[in-house]
């Protein structure tokens, strides 16, 4: 793997991402109610589960996007599933509720919104270029953060902060 481009690293355990995700929930009670979600895969997939509960959606979409290739790095924008006829059905999205776990440079939410625009657009994390892009989130972070999410993540040895401890 090579050097972190983005100095600052936020990384997120299991409890946190459903504490933040349950937090998105509840701003977007205000805004329902929703007749369907589309969440972006993957990342979109895991605060789907958990808003979808929280609201009480049951028609839950996909709509399959990929743009990090490599790690850090964003290549071209791969549309891989488009959004269903059972979500475009319901109009021009309305009432439709899409998902996804961050906003980085705003690109992928571009992408949806292009397909959906009247719907409401939420993610948990933010960074500054992509929020204007969403109309809810929960927390930001500087645009020279990478957010490390507990599915990418595994338990490994810290070495102790100061140079001549031992660990
Ligand atoms: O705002 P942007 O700069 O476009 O970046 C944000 C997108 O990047 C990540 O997805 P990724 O393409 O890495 O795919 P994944 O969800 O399958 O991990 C993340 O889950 C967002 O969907
Ligand atoms: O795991 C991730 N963390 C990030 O900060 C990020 N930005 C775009 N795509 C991302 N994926
Ligand atoms: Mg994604």
């Amino acid at each position: 793997m090579s050097e972190p481009l983005s100095p600052k690293a936020f990384p997120v355990s299991w409890d946190q991402f459903h504490r933040d995700a349950r937090a998105l929930a509840w701003r977007l009670s205000a805004n329902g109610p929703f007749d369907a979600m589309v969440c972006i895969t993957r990342g979109g997939l895991v605060p789907a589960a958990i808003v979808s509960r929280e609201l009480g959606i049951r028609l839950i979409e996909t709509v399959c996007i990929a743009s990090y290739h490599d790690y850090q790095t964003q290549g071209g924008l791969q549309v891989i599933k488009t959004i269903a006829d059972s979500v475009r059905a319901l109009g021009d999205g309305r009432k439709v509720l899409v998902v996804d776990d961050l906003v980085d440079t705003g690109k992928t939410v571009q992408v949806v919104r292009d397909m959906l625009p009247a719907a409401h657009y939420a993610t948990v994390y933010a960074k500054p270029l992509g929020r204007p892009l969403v109309d809810t989130f929960v927390t930001e972070v500087s645009q020279d953060t990478w957010i490390y999410f507990p599915w990418d993540l595994g338990y490994s040895f810290q070495p102790p902060i100061a140079k001549d401890a031992k660990g």
